[in-house]
């Protein structure tokens, strides 16, 4: 596998020489062998400092207030969850983390919405305890998703398709933003108690199950990713967004494009907390997830069968504890 990686300018390849873009092709196909990669990008900074501060506001708020915009019967799709529940699918000790989650609303008579309510819930946000944030993050969220649709147009040229094969995948898909603090490991002995139990990390690690997950920024060093066994820090560039691939890439690429490993782990010596904002690039739910013709090969044969990806969702939400009538790790 290729352990490095790289650093590329998708405005390159969107305004630049048919060089120029096939060099972006090129430097995307390699380094997402390591699942990761990172993009230069033009989201305003402004937006990102003006999104950033109100989420810290809003983490800053008593557990009380913070409660108020939690969605019971959302299972994590929107609104905010409290620390020590999500768990990745590979661990059995939940995760040091609050985070809140949202998504840009469709209208409630779109099929989408009529026919996969569980991926479309009514959405929460802490209006109510930051008053103005409603309109910041949902501009954050559709600037991001953009970014990503526009990214994944590099990775279908990549594999063969043509540029726009992701575009109607991804329209009105159930893509995520989560804003994520994760509070200073010393704190944690005080939240778990006496019983409380070694071996939590701010997140264990996992692959991420949508298409790919954008990381424009955070506040603090702690994301590791595997790469031939070894785990590295991801530290991208000045201004550039983190992009990594989720598990249904890997399957709609029938695993030419392998999923990132990742984890959040704090730096020995590091007291502080982290924050940071990830947004996964959702398909449409009743996207048959199938590998592509053009990555099936007699050398690389069919790896995967087709499923839903509502269905792939489900199975992944329960893995990682988020169905709140089967919680798995109590
Ligand atoms: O906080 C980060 O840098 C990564 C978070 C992450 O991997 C996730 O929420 O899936
Ligand atoms: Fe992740």
């Amino acid at each position: 596998m290729s352990d490095e990686i790289l650093d590329v300018d998708l405005l390159a390849f969107e305004q630049g020489s048919g060089a120029q873009r096939r060099a972006v092709v090129d430097g995307v196909t390699r380094s997402l062998a390591t699942g990761f990669v990172y993009t230069s990008h033009d989201v305003p900074d402004d937006l990102l400092d003006t999104a950033y501060g109100l989420l810290r506001e809003f983490f800053e708020k008593t557990p009380d207030e913070k409660q108020i915009a939690a969605a019971p019967g959302s299972n994590g799709q929107t609104g905010y969850t409290g620390l020590l529940v999500e768990t990745a699918a590979s661990s059995d000790k939940p995760d040091w983390k609050e985070m809140l989650n949202w998504a840009t609303p469709i209208a409630s008579g779109h099929p989408l919405k009529r026919n996969y309510p569980g991926s479309y819930p009514d959405q929460v946000v802490p209006e109510a305890v930051v008053p103005g944030i409603t309109e910041v993050l949902y501009r954050f969220h559709d600037t991001i998703a953009d970014l990503q649709r526009r990214f994944l147009r590099v990775i279908a040229e990549g594999i063969g398709c043509h540029e726009t094969f992701f575009d109607d995948m991804v329209k009105d898909g159930p893509t995520l933003t989560r804003a994520i603090r994760y509070p200073a490991m010393s704190e944690l002995d005080v939240a778990l108690g006496a019983d409380g139990e070694p071996g939590h990390v701010w997140a264990a690690a996992h692959a991420d199950i949508n298409l790919i997950t954008a990381l424009p920024r955070s506040t603090a060093p702690g994301l590791q990713v595997q790469v031939n066994d070894e785990w590295v820090d991801a530290i991208p560039p000045d201004d550039g967004v983190i992009i990594n691939t989720g598990l249904m890439l890997e399957r709609l690429t029938n695993g030419t494009i392998p999923s990132g490993w990742h984890r959040v782990v704090a730096a020995p010596g590091y007291e502080g907390e982290r924050y940071s904002v990830v947004q996964f690039c959702h398909p449409r739910p009743w996207t048959v997830l199938a590998p592509v013709p053009t990555c099936c090969t007699p050398e690389s044969p069919q790896r995967y069968s087709a499923i839903t990806a509502a269905d792939a969702l489900d199975e992944v939400l329960y893995e990682i504890n988020l169905v709140e009538a089967a919680r798995r790790v109590q």
